[in-house]
């Protein structure tokens, strides 16, 4: 039986629907993540399926149970660490992790040999006995993964998790993820506005565009579908006539315009970024920019949705 199932899982706010008949899947022991820009629906499927918010239409089976039938019975098998957490800051991070023993039931006993357990899994150290106001952002994280985690779930919810850390707590929290799973097995569904986070961590991407999946698959097999590589053309004379020109040359598998932008899909961009670059000249076209790269799940993105993906720390499309 899969971790995760949902069954046309809807969700609407008055008219408008956020989160449209989708179906997923997730197999016990995998790492899936939920990608898509700000607004497409991740945190209200995440908290409809650990029942924090009623589906308005369609169900999820989590952990062998049904989120509108019998959600205490999916509460008591997973953890959440979500965006929205309030932290009390004057409490220290071992107040906050006993106090959460206490609410599963854990004896002081078992209460105490967890919590050793877990600030050496989420590697927080002495600073456990400080108090919350006193931790930097990756610290705070660390201790809602901890805190998630007291009660030993089967399956983990992860909403966001690194948004707004730096770049090298971002690699802490994967650690800490992939430990988990490979250690204790633990299932992760995570959302996340991070292609990297997406591509680094996954074992499969679901894209997740205005409540619905654009695309699903292993991070390979997405980059997959735009070819192997890119090469990327940023120029004022960009029209509809340039892009023919591209696409007739050898080698070129496809070519899409998004304003300035051409995204010039390969299968071997070092063959073709010559010959590009000369129908670019011979054009008598001034390029901006000419990029070669392998292709990203940013290229997949554009590719289903015809949209750049626009977060935090990418430039958002003009
Ligand atoms: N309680 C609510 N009432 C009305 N609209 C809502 C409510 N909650 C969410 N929405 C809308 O539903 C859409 C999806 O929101 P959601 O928070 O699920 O997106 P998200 O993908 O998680 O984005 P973010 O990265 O910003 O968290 C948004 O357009 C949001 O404005």
């Amino acid at each position: 039986m899969p971790a995760i199932a949902t069954q046309a899982l809807s969700r609407r706010f008055g008219e408008f629907t956020a989160v449209d008949s989708l179906d997923v899947s997730v197999e016990e022991g995998e790492i899936y993540g939920f990608l898509g820009p700000n607004g497409a629906g991740k945190s209200t499927t995440v908290r409809m399926l650990v029942t924090l918010l009623k589906p308005t239409s369609g169900d999820a089976t989590v952990a062998g149970s049904s989120v509108t039938d019998h959600p205490g019975d999916v509460r008591l098998r997973i953890g959440a660490a979500l965006q929205s957490t309030a932290l009390d800051p004057n409490q220290t991070g071992r107040e906050l992790l006993a106090l959460q023993a206490r609410l599963y039931g854990l004896g002081r006993g078992r209460a105490r040999r967890r919590i050793d357990e877990l600030v050496e899994l989420v590697d927080i150290g002495d600073a456990v006995d400080a108090r919350i106001s006193t931790y930097s952002g990756g610290m705070r994280r660390r201790i809602d993964l901890a805190a998630a985690l007291v009660h030993s779930p089967e399956i983990l919810f992860l909403d966001e998790p690194t948004t707004g850390l730096d770049p090298l707590s971002r690699a802490r929290v994967w650690e800490e993820v992939r430990r988990l799973n490979a250690e204790a097995g633990v299932t992760v569904f995570l959302t996340t506005q991070y292609l990297e986070e997406a591509d680094r961590l996954a074992d499969r991407v679901a894209i997740i565009d205005r409540g619905r999946i654009a695309a699903e698959g292993t991070p390979v097999e997405l980059k997959r579908t735009v070819g192997t590589d890119v090469i990327l053309v940023r120029t004022p004379a960009a029209d509809d006539a340039l892009v023919r020109r591209l696409q007739e040359i050898p080698g070129v598998d496809r070519v899409d315009r998004h304003g300035h932008d051409l995204t010039i899909a390969a299968q071997d961009g070092s063959r073709a970024v010559g010959p590009v670059a000369v129908a670019l000249h011979q054009a008598g076209v001034d390029v901006e920019e000419l990029v070669l790269r392998t292709a990203s799940l940013d290229d997949v993105f554009l590719e289903v949705t015809g949209t750049r993906f626009a977060s935090d720390d990418e430039e958002q499309e003009s």
